[in-house]
């Protein structure tokens, strides 16, 4: 399996060994992210070696590998946070190597954080209220003072969707808390409900069960089943992981060791060795 798939996802450069999926593995068809050949060094340590795999319009990925494999690295050059020391990323087409991260942002990547990032001060439902505030409304802070019609139609249509992100999430009864008080499994729904609000493109989740406890995780699972977005998922809930992921990337040392289903990956010998030493 290794360097090859039997769908959907294809590394190093090599398109998936066919079956109907196949087809839609196609380099760069059809894939809402493409990495290639991403490489990334600090000094001496190689965090990413040559890292490829794509991920198809639609699909969930989960990203997994020991401690240290460079996970959190992988997801910090996709967000643009860091650029590679050399390889390419590509959005729905586009090669964005060279975008900030809030170009990326605009051009519809959310991304949750191992260590959640919220607006502790905000009530929870004015956290999700500021994550579709980017976009303005038009006319600026005078249309706001007029209360213009247009602005009041702008101002329901937000807090329809809040509220529809906030039920999705099972925050509904927490709207009015602040984020701040909230344990942290619920700080990372609301941080999941901020990064649903505006209908990303490509969704990255990092560590997105951890704090949650299993009723919770158990509706992430279904969440994130039901959106139809590219996501791509680090996470180390193996049997959340199984269960939602379409396909899995395994990474140890910096390198791709596995690509493919959740089946696949988890009967690769390569990938027992990984983890098990
Ligand atoms: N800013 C940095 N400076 C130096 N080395 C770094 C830096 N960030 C990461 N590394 C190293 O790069 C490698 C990959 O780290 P990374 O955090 O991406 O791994 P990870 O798979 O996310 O690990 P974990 O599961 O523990 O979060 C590790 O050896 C780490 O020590």
């Amino acid at each position: 399996m290794n360097g090859a798939t039997d769908s959907g996802v294809s590394v190093n450069g090599r398109s998936g060994a066919g079956g109907e999926a196949g087809a839609g593995a196609r380099e760069g068809v059809g894939a809402a992210l493409a990495v290639e050949a991403v490489s990334v060094s600090f000094g001496g340590v190689h965090a990413l070696s040559g890292v490829s795999f794509e991920v198809p319009e639609g699909q969930v990925c989960g990203v997994i590998g020991p401690n240290g494999a460079g996970k959190t690295t992988l997801f910090d050059v996709i967000s643009g946070l860091r650029r590679p020391t050399s390889g390419s990323v590509t959005m729905a087409g586009r090669d964005v190597t060279a975008v900030p991260a809030v170009r990326r942002a605009r051009a519809g990547l959310r991304r949750t954080f191992q260590r959640t990032q919220v607006f502790g001060r905000l009530t929870v439902a004015d956290n999700v209220l500021t994550a579709m505030e980017w976009r303005g409304g038009g006319g600026g802070l005078l249309a706001d003072l007029a209360g213009l019609p247009s602005r009041r139609a702008r101002e329901r249509e937000r807090r329809r969707r809040a509220d529809e992100v906030l039920d999705l999430c099972g925050l509904t009864e927490l709207r009015g808390a602040y984020a701040a008080a909230l344990p942290v499994g619920q700080r990372r729904l609301v941080e999941l409900a901020r990064a649903l609000a505006d209908g990303p493109s490509l969704l990255l989740l990092d560590e997105p069960t951890s704090g949650l406890d299993a009723e919770q995780t158990a509706r992430l699972g279904e969440v994130v089943r039901s959106l139809n977005t590219t996501t791509l998922l680090v996470e180390h809930d193996m049997s959340f992981v199984m269960e939602v992921c379409d396909r899995l990337v395994v990474l140890d040392l910096g390198k791709v060791i596995a690509v493919g289903t959740p089946a696949e990956v988890r009967d690769d010998p390569a990938v027992r060795a990984a983890y098990l030493g």
